[in-house]
């Protein structure tokens, strides 16, 4: 199973729409993948709170349709990253969306964990509340968003739920890059669960991003991992090596609580 993270810079120098173009083209040149995954809030960056509002729109709106006509162009699962969701009542949620290789919207999932300390994110969105996977044809991905990573207790329901893959779009701060890259370990090492970490790169809304996208494999193993700008990463996963981890080394088996 073949995984491109797209590690976007969400530089504000680039308008909205043009950057939804870019985007578009990099998936639809990703088609020897089976997995394409973008970061957390890549159209406005996930820091430009002052852009929420204007940019916000409904599951069939415009980065939507983008993203689907790429992924069928592609032949892809995409995970789209997250978009800023405007819902039927007016709520916003930092919404992910993966697409099929037909283009068909299969899964959505609203990022549960709000971050901001009673502010920016924490007061301007709703909190999701469902626990998310998607059966991909050959593993099941556990879908969390960017401060869920510090929630292992949604990690381990994710697991329990069938996970064998964890995909986290994110807008994580240069200035934590350290807790992104340990706390995506982490993740793998305790659920013995292939990581797919998808961060952006670039500046916007004062807020270096981390970069730093990686592939951790269920052993705790970097596979792959970008630098600081725009990066593509490819890279091939095994599902069965998942299960292979889990019964040579069946800590998950020995769970007490
Ligand atoms: N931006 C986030 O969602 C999470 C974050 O910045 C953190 O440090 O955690």
């Amino acid at each position: 199973m073949r995984a491109s993270l797209l590690q976007i810079d969400v530089n504000p120098y680039e308008s909205v729409d043009s950057r939804r173009d870019r985007v578009a083209g990099l998936v639809r040149a990703q088609s020897g993948a089976d997995l394409v995954v973008l970061p957390e809030l890549w159209p406005t960056g996930a820091f430009a709170y002052e852009a929420f509002e204007e940019y916000a729109e409904p599951l069939d709106g415009p980065t939507a349709a983008v993203l689907s006509a790429a992924a069928a162009d592609a032949s892809v699962w995409l995970h789209g990253g997250s978009v800023v969701e405007r819902a039927g009542d007016g709520t916003l949620y930092n919404t992910s969306l993966v697409f099929g290789p037909d283009g068909r919207l299969e899964r959505t999932y609203r990022k549960i964990h709000r971050f901001g300390f009673d502010k920016g994110e924490a007061t301007m969105m709703g909190g999701g509340e469902s626990v998310t996977t998607v059966a991909l044809p050959d593993a099941v991905a556990g879908l969390a968003t960017c401060y869920d990573l510090r929630f292992p207790e949604l990690f381990r329901r994710l697991t329990d739920d069938g996970a064998q893959l964890l995909v986290i779009p994110a807008g994580w701060p240069a200035r934590r890059r350290e807790h992104w890259t340990l706390l995506s370990r982490a993740r793998a090492v305790e659920n013995q669960a292939y990581v797919l970490a998808c961060c952006s790169a670039g500046t916007h809304g004062g807020v270096e991003q981390a970069g730093h996208s990686q592939v951790v494999d269920p052993w705790g193993e970097v596979l792959a991992e970008a630098g600081e700008d725009e990066e593509i990463l490819t890279v091939d996963l095994d599902p069965a090596r998942v299960a292979k981890t889990r019964a040579d080394f069946p800590v998950l088996r020995d769970r007490v609580l």
